[in-house]
């Protein structure tokens, strides 16, 4: 029998920048799929919600930051066993707040990222954001 090739699900995520250039990441709280992976923090848009919008609804929720503004980076698609999804990656430099744990989940600030084990979607652009943040030309 053939499946009907599930639709995939839009998920908002936020590389949350420090002037130092570290960046903030967050571990999948219990209860989740992927529970205790490292990830960028996000979540799945809603019905009717733009992407940015999203980003600003799941920062507030998961760490109390307001996003005031933010650049869409790249979008990634990924199918894991549990979901197929879209994800769109935001990076900010200009966000109000200290992060604070408010889903239980542990967050850390990284520079050359060294937490583990990360979201396997997530994985190959660390390389990419490692090029953004620490590429010198030399010239
Ligand atoms: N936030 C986030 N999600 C990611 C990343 N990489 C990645 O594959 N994902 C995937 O994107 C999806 C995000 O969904 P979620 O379950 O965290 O969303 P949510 O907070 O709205 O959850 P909910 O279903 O409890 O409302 C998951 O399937 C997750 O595996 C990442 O770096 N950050």
């Amino acid at each position: 029998m053939l499946e009907a090739k599930a639709k995939p699900v839009d998920v908002a995520v936020g590389i949350l920048t420090r002037e130092n250039g570290d960046v903030l990441l967050g571990q999948r709280p219990a209860g989740k799929p992927y529970a205790g992976y490292w990830e960028f923090p996000g979540g799945k848009v809603e019905p009717g919600e733009d992407v940015f919008s999203a980003l600003q609804r799941e920062f507030v929720e998961e760490l109390g930051v307001t996003i005031v503004s933010a650049e869409p980076w790249c979008c990634v698609e990924h199918v894991y066993e549990h979901a197929h999804v879209r994800l769109y990656f935001y990076i900010s430099r200009d966000w109000r707040g200290e992060p604070q744990s408010l889903e239980g989940q542990a967050f850390a600030w990284q520079g050359l990222v060294d937490v583990t084990p990360l979201l396997p979607a997530t994985i190959p652009l660390l390389e990419w954001l490692d090029q953004l943040r620490y590429a010198r030309t030399g010239s």
